[in-house]
């Protein structure tokens, strides 16, 4: 069954129109591209999935049931993270600090589904007068098994200030791990860093798809969107103008599609 659905979704920020009736689906253990030229409404459409927007119109189906997402908390709770372009990250910690940032686990809150609770729930009433520390070497121990998950070199202890920015990436993704999602969506993951660690991150995305995750990945570089997708979407000026297997494109199709050389495919 399709993890998410789409359909009909449009968007508008007042008088401007930034996505018109565009249906779409993912189905588990899938990487879909989307691409298009800037102010296409890529960001929108991810924003859109990941609660930070309401559509105007259309429907959001979740493992066949209709939902509304009440901003990224609540989509986060139903199974979907995003990866923003700027990872979010925090460059004066550690690997696992930023990992489980804002749901540090404790001598109170030992599962992440625990420390997500605001701190009075976490308790039982007896445990009122306890103190709650910080569990420094659960949050090391869970966050090595996050990046041997990925097979990432990251060390749990390394400070993100030092990091390269596909270890950044890592970074990011696995703290996406830590709720266990289903859908995880990625904004331009390998726009600012060099070609070796595009191999790595494009790595990292093959791991979420190996353990079932569906990932959209929206990219400029078609080369990426090539090696490492199943799927393309094709946004213009708002339109979904390609849905289609990689397999069954080129390169060159998909920039005639961006421009608009090419009507739709
Ligand atoms: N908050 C907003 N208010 C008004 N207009 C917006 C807003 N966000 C985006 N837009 C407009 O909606 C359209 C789609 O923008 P969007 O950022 O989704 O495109 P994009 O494909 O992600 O582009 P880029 O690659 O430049 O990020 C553009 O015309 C943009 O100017």
């Amino acid at each position: 069954m399709a993890v998410l659905e789409l359909e009909g979704i449009s968007k508008h920020y007042g008088a401007i129109t930034a996505l018109t009736d565009i249906s779409l689906t993912l189905q588990a253990g899938e990487v879909v591209g989307l691409v298009g030229d800037n102010g296409a409404g890529k960001t929108t459409l991810v924003k859109i999935i990941a609660g930070n927007f309401h559509p105007s119109e259309g429907q959001i189906r979740l493992n066949g049931q209709p939902v509304e997402l009440h901003g990224p908390k609540d989509a986060r709770s139903k199974g979907i993270e995003i990866v923003y372009q700027d990872l979010a990250l925090a460059d004066n910690l550690t690997a696992a600090a930023n990992i489980f940032l804002g749901r540090e686990l404790t001598t109170l809150a030992k599962t992440t589904a625990q420390a997500e609770l605001p701190w009075y729930k976490r308790r039982k009433w007896w445990q009122f007068v306890l103190p709650e520390l910080l569990d420094y070497q659960a949050m090391y121990r869970r966050s090595a098994e996050l990046f041997a998950e990925l097979k990432s070199e990251t060390r749990p202890r390394d400070l993100v200030r030092r990091m390269s920015g596909g270890q950044r990436q890592a970074v990011a993704i696995a703290r996406t791990r830590l709720s266990n999602p289903r859908i995880v969506l990625m904004d331009e993951p390998t726009a600012a860093i060099s070609v070796r660690q595009v191999t790595e991150v494009l790595n990292l995305i093959r791991r979420l798809r190996d353990q079932g995750m569906a990932v959209v990945l929206i990219s400029h570089r078609i080369p990426d969107v090539f090696a490492v997708c199943d799927r393309l979407l094709v946004l213009r000026r708002g339109r979904m103008v390609a849905n289609k297997r990689v397999a069954d494109s080129s390169p060159e199709e998909v920039t005639g599609l961006i421009t608009g050389a090419i009507e739709s495919a």
